[in-house]
């Protein structure tokens, strides 16, 4: 029997970002594991036209809770959605809602978070920092409330090389920041942005460790622990391998690549690729859910959950497993043949961006506007190339994070436990794991069809024949505009002339020969 499985058995459970990527993976998990929980509350808002119900409907009738009708079919009675925006003031929480959290909640698991690199500061402040405030004062007027488990990054302090499992502060006081944020105004924040976060890379890194700060000097006696991944990828096993469903981190770039859009890109190929699976976050998370409730350490402990220092893969291997994976199974309508060319100088990377990124994107406008239709493709390369842009300083980086207390972790499951809430990535396969990465993407993201897979080659092998076309006719182009200026490439090319004119008639008089 599952020692964890049976602790959430009963519990009330308070989830925010439940309907991000992270938050359904460990709703799933705890419904198809703990199946006798009373009750999981989740913060959401309304979205897309979708009230806070018709959201909670899609995510239970999707493929990924498929496993957990089975083993709990009540699970619509036992998911509460409850209206929140963690923007407003009490979360926008009515007062009976409000009570009933504060009355019921056993756990909390704090997930919610706006993970774009580019926000802006006041935007990044309030949801990663501000609300987590909100949060653990809400956390303290809960009487039931046993643990709280907050989820940050690895990357919270990304401006090191070696990170530990501690808090490092940083120069302005949280309090201070979320206070000049009330009165500043917007082009005032923008200014000072850059020299607030100093060698980050982003405001989502720096204000995930303000986060982290406001955590510690708000803990109060809440049993708390903070929970850092890297960079959370697919479903590795549960509830089924390479399930993903946003463009977060690779995925959005594995999609460029398949797609052709994306053939190269400024990346360090022996820099390590801290890929985490999100089911392995979730296992690790639960467990230590489990562990702070029942045994209460006296400090806020912090787990990194990183596969560098376990089972390290890099992004050179990591890209051409994915290569190898779109040669079995392409995606459709590939704009060009998938490539990634990886490299470490800055001048190169800005020739491949202009040779193999703009100026296919450029004619190919050129012939949608001849063809009558309108051009698109410079403007998402564009966008696509800012993304890239913005995800490089990850790419061309090693980080150690020391793993000490995920280790302590690991050594207190029973072997049941480490099976049910398995988080050692050791025993990972890298290359079955990015392989089943990419056929996810294809399902569940771009959610082609197999059956489709023999038109998409065909679709590639008319795009290589289209490339050798274009390059000979390029560089016989180019030639005859050379030899029409140069005498040396003239003779040069009078010379191949009469060597193959020698050479076929070599050819034929022998031929002739024999006969
Ligand atoms: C060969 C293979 C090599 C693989 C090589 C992998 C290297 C991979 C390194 C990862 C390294 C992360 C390491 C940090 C790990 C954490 O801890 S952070 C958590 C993860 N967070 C992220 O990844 C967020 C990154 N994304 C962003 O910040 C924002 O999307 C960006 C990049 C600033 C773009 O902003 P934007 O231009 O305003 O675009 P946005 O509104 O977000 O989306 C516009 C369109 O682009 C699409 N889009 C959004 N993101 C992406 C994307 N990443 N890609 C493509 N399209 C996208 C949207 O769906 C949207 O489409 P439409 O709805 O318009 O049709
Ligand atoms: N993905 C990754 O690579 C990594 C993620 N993390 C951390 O993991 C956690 C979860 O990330 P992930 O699931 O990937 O992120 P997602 O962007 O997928 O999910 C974010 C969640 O936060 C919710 N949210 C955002 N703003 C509000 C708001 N104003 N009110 C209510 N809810 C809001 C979103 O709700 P809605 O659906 O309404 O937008 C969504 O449920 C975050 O704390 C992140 O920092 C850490 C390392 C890496």
């Amino acid at each position: 029997m599952s020692m964890i499985a049976a602790f959430y058995g009963g519990k009330s459970i308070l989830i925010t970002g439940a309907t991000g990527f992270m938050g359904k993976v460990l709703m799933e998990k705890l419904f198809r594991t703990s199946p006798d929980l009373k009750v999981i509350y989740i913060l959401v808002r309304t979205k897309a036209g979708q009230t806070t119900q018709q959201r909670v409907f899609q995510i239970l009738n999707s493929k990924l809770f498929e496993k957990v009708k089975e083993v709990c079919p009540n699970v619509h009675e036992k998911i509460r959605a409850i209206y929140a925006d963690l923007n407003q003031n009490d979360f926008a929480i009515s007062k009976e809602d409000m009570q009933e959290l504060l009355s019921c909640t056993n756990i909390i698991f704090h997930c919610a978070a706006t993970v774009r690199f580019d926000d802006p500061l006041r935007h990044a402040v309030q949801l990663n920092v501000t609300a987590t405030q909100q949060l653990l004062l809400m956390a303290s007027q809960m009487p039931k409330l046993e643990a709280f488990i907050h989820i940050s990054t690895a990357f919270s302090n990304c401006n090191l090389k070696h990170i530990d499992e501690v808090i490092y502060p940083c120069p302005v006081e949280p309090k201070k920041i979320i206070d000049s944020m009330e009165w500043l105004d917007d082009a005032i924040i923008d200014e000072i942005t850059p020299k607030l976060i100093g060698d980050r890379p982003n405001t989502y890194t720096y204000t995930k460790a303000l986060g982290e700060m406001v955590v510690q000097q708000e803990s109060g006696n809440l049993n708390i622990a903070i929970i850092r991944p890297s960079i959370v990828g697919a479903t590795w096993q549960e509830p089924f391998p390479g399930w993903v469903d946003n463009l977060n981190g690779p995925s959005g770039l594995i999609i460029a690549a398949g797609k052709g859009f994306l053939r190269s890109i400024r990346a360090t190929p022996m820099a390590v690729a801290d890929l985490i699976p999100v089911d392995t976050v979730v296992n690790l998370t639960l467990a230590v859910g489990w562990y702070t409730a029942v045994h209460r350490p006296k400090s806020t402990l912090i787990y990194h959950c990183t596969s560098g220092n376990f089972n390290p893969c890099n992004w050179g291997k990591m890209g051409f497993q994915v290569l190898a994976t779109f040669e079995k199974v392409p995606f459709e309508r590939a704009f060009r043949r998938p490539n990634a060319d990886f490299t470490t100088n800055t001048i190169t990377s800005q020739y491949w961006n202009a040779v193999s990124h703009r100026a296919p994107a450029i004619i190919y406008d050129f012939y949608l506007r001849l063809t009558g239709r309108k051009p698109r493709m410079t403007k998402l390369m564009n966008r696509l190339l800012r993304t890239v842009s913005m995800l490089e300083y990850f790419v061309n980086r090693s980080w150690e994070w020391s793993t000490y207390n995920t280790e302590m972790l690991m050594s207190e499951l029973s072997p049941e436990d480490q099976r049910v809430f398995n988080f050692d990535v050791r025993q990972l396969n890298w290359l079955e794991y990015i392989e089943n990465y990419v056929l996810g993407i294809k399902k569940y993201l771009l959610k082609e069809d197999m059956a489709g897979i023999p038109e998409a080659k065909q679709h590639l092998r008319r795009l290589r024949n289209i490339h050798y076309l274009f390059n000979t006719a390029l560089f016989l182009i180019a030639w005859r505009l050379l030899i029409a200026r140069s005498q040396m490439a003239r003779n040069v090319w009078f010379f191949i002339v009469s060597f193959c004119y020698k050479f076929l008639s070599y050819f034929r008089a022998s031929s002739t020969l024999k006969v």
